[in-house]
């Protein structure tokens, strides 16, 4: 993992000792560097150099407050695809005019709460949705600024349920159907519709397909300004890819600058890009405890206290992560293990036949690269209350989310004692 400071063998993280940490805390435990997190802000910041552009992190990478703080503090804009993500991000004090609005369904209420708090942006993604914005901003007597989403139909070359830039996916319009809108505007007049945004999937390990949408978008943008539009704001979406593992090659955010620079030459608007997992996902460590080693009569398995509930990953996308013990592994066997949940079903698999040193009961591993969609992806399945949080920071820590008592995961059901008519 980049940037992070660590030694699995010392077991410190960041300056933080992991065994101490969690002792103290308790795993299953996330664990996130905020060095690590400001330096890929800064890189990001650093490439993007000379464009008019804005950060705008994507909350459902990892909304917890302290995470969208830091990045907040560090210039960072929100795009958000829900009203709970909305509320994190005003909360965090991301203003509401550096926040962006994306997602297929926006409900009317969120609409409504996106006007209310005064978002700088709707990414819309279909005519209905157009329509929606207008009757909703005209009833509240307000404009909505929007750009539409638009599909470039570019394979982005990762995996299938990631991939959102097809003209077969439910995301955004074909660039047919958004010039029209372009062409009749004032049908929808509470909407100042002066921008175009895309994002074709996540996990980019080629920016090859990147290049080609930006490239789609720059030639729409040309056309629209020859047809007398006006253009604001170009925004590219997320998706650059992190190392997950040995021998995949990251993009670099400086060629993916380059890329924006070239082909949106002479526009004098604003650039917008929605990184997510690349600013976040190196950051974080998902810290577990060994339960036991069993040895089953084909396989040997590392049964730890996280499980898929915690990090869904590898159960939804088969997505690996790097495993590793923590502690001097000097004259330990190598020995190979499913490492697996303790939930109720053969798909809480981390990793399977994946060579360790040899592990016992409470002994201490960290799962890498589990800062982004890991947390934020997690639930209570099996009744299994959501893990603590801790930011990391010169050699001190930050408890930024309590492990979830039971109580508060069952505090919002009754008995069904009150029946009421619909
Ligand atoms: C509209 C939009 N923007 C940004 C992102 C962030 O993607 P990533 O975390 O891959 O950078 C996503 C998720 O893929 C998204 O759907
Ligand atoms: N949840 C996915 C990424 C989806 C990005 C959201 N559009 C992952 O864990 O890799």
């Amino acid at each position: 993992m980049q940037d992070v400071t660590s030694c699995w063998s010392t077991g410190v993280f960041a300056g933080v000792d992991l065994e101490q940490l969690a002792l103290r805390e308790g795993t299953p435990l996330y664990v996130y560097s905020a060095p690590a997190i400001r330096s890929r802000m800064r890189a990001l910041h650093d490439a993007l150099q000379g464009l008019n552009a804005g950060i705008r992190y994507a909350v459902k990478a990892n909304g917890t407050l302290a995470v969208l703080q830091l990045l907040a503090e560090q210039g960072a804009g929100a795009d958000i695809v829900s009203a709970g993500e909305l509320q994190r991000a005003l909360r965090a004090g991301i203003a509401a005019c550096d926040i962006v609005f994306s997602g297929v369904g926006k409900t009317d209420a969120e609409i409504g709460m996106a006007l209310a708090a005064g978002v700088g942006r709707f990414n819309l993604e279909s005519r209905a949705e157009l329509d929606a914005v207008q009757r909703i901003a005209a009833a509240r007597g307000c404009m909505a600024t929007a750009s539409v989403r638009i599909n470039p139909d570019v394979d982005a070359q990762t995996h299938a349920k990631i991939s959102t830039g097809k003209a077969e996916n439910k995301f955004g319009v074909a660039i047919s159907e958004a010039r029209a809108w372009f062409d009749a505007h004032t049908t929808w007049p509470n909407v100042q519709l002066d921008g175009l945004h895309m994002h074709i999937g996540s996990q980019l390990l080629s920016l090859a397909p990147v290049a080609e949408a930006v490239q789609r978008m720059a030639t729409f943008w040309q056309q629209l300004v020859v047809a007398g539009h006006s253009i604001a704001s170009l925004d590219v979406g997320g998706g650059l890819g992190v190392r997950y593992r040995e021998g995949e090659h990251a993009p670099a955010a400086r060629d993916y600058a380059d890329i924006l620079r070239t082909a949106f030459a002479g526009f004098d608007g604003r650039i917008l890009v929605e990184p997510g997992r690349w600013l976040v996902a190196e950051a974080g460590v998902l810290l577990s405890r060994v339960v036991l080693v069993k040895q089953g009569e084909a396989r040997r398995f590392l049964v730890l206290d996280a499980a898929m509930n915690d990090l869904l990953r590898p159960s939804l996308y088969e997505a690996w992560h790097d495993i590793v013990r923590i502690g001097d592994d000097a004259g330990r066997e190598s020995l190979a293990y499913d490492v697996v949940g303790p939930v109720c079903e053969t798909g809480d698999t981390f990793a399977m036949d994946r060579t360790l040193p040899r592990c016992a009961a409470g002994e201490l591993v960290a799962i890498l690269g589990t800062g982004a969609y890991a947390s934020s992806m997690g639930s209570t399945y099996n009744s299994r209350p959501l893990p603590a949080e801790v930011l990391v920071d010169g050699g001190r820590y930050a408890l930024v989310r309590r492990r979830q008592t039971f109580d508060a995961m069952i505090a919002d059901e009754q008995p069904a004692s009150v029946w009421n008519s619909p």
